[in-house]
């Protein structure tokens, strides 16, 4: 398969790796200063750029009649833009805020717990996502889905990075050093706790499931997650 890699960074580094160890080649390392040169001889996009970024990467390859895996977070205002393009060009779209498998599980527990969870108004939930310093956007994509799989489930009608009114999910975003990832997901009452929590070791779950999504995408249509490449359906 051949791979466009828009967005070389930290993550685009870790992508090439998996690639290439899987037996891929990559067609364009595309990172703020380049074209777009190689594009149209892609069989699938993999975009981790910039909030900045990822419209004009999403949009391009489309145009290109490219399928995008995209995990950029930080610019979900533009989604529905993204997927309107995407039906128009019959294109093919996976867009997460996070690819590793855990995580991936961790949404599905997420979920169940909240079901549970919405018939106790004794416990007050809260998240933390802890990131490395160069981390532009907060909260996380990841923390952002995770208090959408609350909101979607229970009572709880928001999220904020303030101080939370009675339904509101409150989240705390920490910045230190290198951390690749943690988010805990906490249900709070006077007499007890109960915590729901992911770490990340390294980028490389990330990574390898930006790479098995792409793989999966190629010869679809449409608009997919990865609940539909995990068949957590
Ligand atoms: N969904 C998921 O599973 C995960 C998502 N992420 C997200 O992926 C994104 C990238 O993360 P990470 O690799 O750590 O970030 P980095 O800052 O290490 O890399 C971002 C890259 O984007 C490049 N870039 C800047 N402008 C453009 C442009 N116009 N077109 C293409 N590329 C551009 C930068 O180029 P230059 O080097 O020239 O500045 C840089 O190479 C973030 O949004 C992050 O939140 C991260 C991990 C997992
Ligand atoms: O920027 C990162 O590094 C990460 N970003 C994603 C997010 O915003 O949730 C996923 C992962 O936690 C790493």
């Amino acid at each position: 398969m051949k791979i466009a890699l828009l967005g070389y960074g930290k993550m685009g580094k870790v992508i090439e790796r998996i690639a290439l160890e899987r037996g891929h080649e990559i067609v364009l390392k595309k990172d703020e200063f380049n074209t777009y040169d190689g594009l149209s001889t892609a069989d699938v996009a993999i975009d981790f750029s910039i909030p900045t970024a990822a419209v004009d990467n999403i949009s391009n390859s489309f145009n290109a009649n490219v399928p995008v895996v995209s995990g950029t977070t930080g610019w979900l205002e533009h989604y529905d833009e993204m997927v309107k393009l995407c039906n128009e060009k019959q294109g093919a779209f996976i867009s997460s805020s996070n690819f590793s498998l855990g995580v991936n599980i961790f949404f599905e527990l997420n979920e169940y717990l909240a079901k549970i969870m919405a018939q106790f108004d004794s416990y007050k939930v809260t998240m933390e996502e802890i990131h490395h310093t160069q981390k532009l956007d907060a909260p996380s994509g990841t923390a952002i889905s995770l208090a959408k799989g609350v909101i979607e489930n229970s009572n709880y009608n928001n999220w904020t990075l303030e101080e939370a009114a009675k339904n509101e999910i409150h989240i705390e975003a920490k910045r230190i050093g290198d951390v690749p990832g943690t988010h805990t997901v906490t249900y709070d009452s006077v007499v007890d706790s109960i915590e729901l929590k992911h770490t990340a070791h390294n980028r490389e779950g990330f990574a390898l499931g930006a790479v098995i999504a792409a793989e999966w995408i190629v010869g679809k249509k449409g608009i997919f997650s990865m609940k539909d490449v995990l068949n957590l359906k």
